[in-house]
């Protein structure tokens, strides 16, 4: 039915429509461009796309076939690589400001972490490896505020789960939110913000399957570690040089627009330390 809608010509689906062209626009120019310069022999494995278009080429070329990947899907995994590296690494980042302003003895327990660590340095990767309550902190964000809310598969087969058999095709939706503050897996303080309880670990929190962030099994997020080792990082150089509060503006409002989102901005006041 939604995708239906979607293709209504209604104003705001042209607007969508103009975008999109746009967009596969200027990537389809840029992949001609690389391609370009991969077959003149230019280095262009400085990025994911330049990675993608070489072993798209060397691949196609050892197959005796013109294109592995078409440009159509390389387009598609830029946009999907995009969407879902961006939207949800910025996500997570705003919720750890606002969560880290409403509770300030986490927010100066980080800045000691991350002082103690790396002083006023940049941070190298054997201290990223040693950082505990920033860890501690990004994973209780992503419990209460999951950047992603619900993950959905459908049955290529009949499947039974529990007492229930579903037909093929048959379509589940699996909310986190729920999940992620379930009393029975987290205990009568679920709704609460309490790094604390990663102390140990994400297995030792919880129940398995309790904690599904970047979701599970063979689709898990592939950027999963990558935008861990990105929050840590953004949220360190903030912590090394700013302290933070909640402004009087500020409206506690989550709400699901693609990513989880506070609806009415996050309005923090920022201070050099
Ligand atoms: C806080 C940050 C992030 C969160 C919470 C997140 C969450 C997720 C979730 C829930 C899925 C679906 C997994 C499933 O179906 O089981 C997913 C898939 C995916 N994510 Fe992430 N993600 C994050 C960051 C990133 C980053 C930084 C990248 C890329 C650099 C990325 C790339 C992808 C891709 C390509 C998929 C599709 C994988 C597939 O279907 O095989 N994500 N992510």
């Amino acid at each position: 039915m939604y995708s239906l809608l979607s293709y209504l010509p209604t104003k705001k689906n042209k607007w969508m429509m103009e975008i999109n062209q746009e967009v596969e626009t200027i990537l389809r120019d840029m992949i001609h461009q690389r391609e370009k310069a991969i077959l003149k022999g230019e280095n262009t494995r400085n990025d994911l796309l330049g990675i993608l278009l070489e072993t798209n080429i060397r691949e196609s070329q050892e197959a005796g076939i013109k294109n592995a990947m078409k440009t159509e899907d390389i387009i598609d995994e830029c946009k999907l690589f995009y969407i879902a590296g961006h939207e949800t690494t910025t996500a997570s980042l705003t919720w750890a400001l606002i969560l880290l302003s409403m509770h300030p003895e986490w927010q100066d327990r980080a800045r000691e972490e991350v002082k103690e660590l790396f002083g006023e340095s940049k941070p190298g990767y054997d201290g990223l490896s040693k950082l505990k309550i920033v860890t501690m902190i990004l994973h209780e964000v992503m419990r209460l505020y999951p950047p992603i809310n619900f993950l959905e598969r459908r049955a290529a087969a009949e499947v039974k789960v529990g007492k229930v058999t579903y037909p093929p095709g048959a379509h589940f939706m699996l909310p986190f939110i729920f999940l992620h503050r379930d009393p029975e897996s987290w205990g009568p303080d679920a709704n609460e913000f309490k790094p604390e309880r990663f102390a140990e670990g994400i297995s030792k929190a919880s129940v398995q399957g309790a904690f599904l962030p970047f979701g599970g099994g063979p689709r898990v997020c592939i950027g999963q570690n990558f935008s861990m080792l990105e929050a840590k990082l953004c949220l360190i150089r903030i912590l090394q040089h700013f302290r933070f509060e909640l402004s009087p503006a500020y409206a506690h409002a989550p709400y699901n627009l693609v990513t989880m989102q506070p609806q009415y901005g996050a309005q923090i006041i920022i201070r050099r330390c």
